[in-house]
């Protein structure tokens, strides 16, 4: 595990404390009133209700909703992509105000640049960032070998299938060695078998990796399969209906999915959806 940098802000544990009642515990992720209200020129859209929760360091914490209850906003809100209308977002103890470092993002589809190789792609946020290329280019090769993709690395994404693009994008986002990965329905666009194939992958480099990784999902099943914990939220302006602990043992293989501890789980958490009939 990458030791916890110490920053000038990890002081403010006082507030910490009061937030997450964790004495001393600034690692993870730490939401305190955090709320977004988009202004429009058609007026208020309230996409987020004040939201208070605190994810563990190198915890698989997923979360799932109906359809345009917020889950994309919240990622950006992490990332530092966009700011709260109230509250702060505190990663690895430090408030959040721009996009920050300590963050690799994966979206739904893989977004590689055509014109660069896999290996390009995957230096992408290196070169941005200006960090030396030398030291990185190993890192790189390795997260390329981690994901079955050693020997594509010369290839361009056209070359690749959508499972092997999300794959390559997965890298990208860790490349630069972040603490936390933030995951926007990354397996989306992916058919059935390929999707459950990249989640027992995904769950292998979290493994690996020891990352904290926040995943925002449709399907209660990939929720319950991947997460250590399952985030329900209501609909717009959406707000913490529960939060499941998932108490299956790991390392986990597809078999679980016929565990009744998996299956009351998934109907407990399909309930919250019955009447709106907005996810898998
Ligand atoms: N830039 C924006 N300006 C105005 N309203 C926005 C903006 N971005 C999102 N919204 C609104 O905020 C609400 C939440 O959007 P968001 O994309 O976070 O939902 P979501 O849960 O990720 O949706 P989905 O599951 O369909 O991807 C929606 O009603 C959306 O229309």
């Amino acid at each position: 595990m990458i030791p916890k940098k110490a920053s000038p802000t990890d002081q403010p544990a006082a507030h910490l404390r009061l937030v997450n009642d964790r004495a001393g515990d600034a690692s993870g992720i730490t939401l305190s009133g955090v709320s977004k209200t988009y202004r429009t020129r058609d007026g208020d859209v309230p996409s987020l209700r004040p939201l208070d929760f605190h994810i563990n360091d190198g915890e698989f914490f997923v979360v799932v909703g109906p359809s345009g209850c917020g889950k994309s906003t919240l990622l950006k809100l992490i990332s530092g992509l966009l700011p709260p209308t109230t509250g702060e977002v505190l990663v690895e103890g430090e408030k959040v105000t721009t996009p920050h470092g300590n963050v690799g993002i994966v979206f739904q589809n893989a977004l590689l640049l055509p014109w660069r190789n896999i290996l390009g792609n995957v230096m992408l946020p290196i070169d941005m960032k200006r960090l030396p290329r030398q030291e990185y280019l190993d890192r790189a090769k390795s997260l390329l070998k981690l994901v079955g993709l050693e020997g594509f690395e010369k290839k361009l994404p056209w070359q690749l299938s959508g499972g092997m693009q999300q794959r390559a994008s997965i890298c990208r986002a860790l490349v630069h060695d972040p603490r936390i990965m933030l995951m926007d329905e990354p397996f989306g666009a992916l058919d059935a078998l390929t999707r459950e194939r990249m989640n027992v992958e995904l769950m292998r480099i979290q493994r690996e990796t020891k990352k904290t990784v926040l995943l925002i999902t449709h399907s209660i099943p990939e929720a319950v399969f991947l997460a250590d914990r399952v985030l329900v939220m209501t609909e717009r302006p959406g707000a913490i209906a529960a939060i499941y602990d998932v108490p299956l043992p790991r390392p986990r293989s597809l078999e679980v999915m016929a565990d009744p501890v998996f299956t009351e789980l998934v109907q407990r958490i399909r309930k919250h959806f019955f009447s709106q009939g907005s996810l898998d």
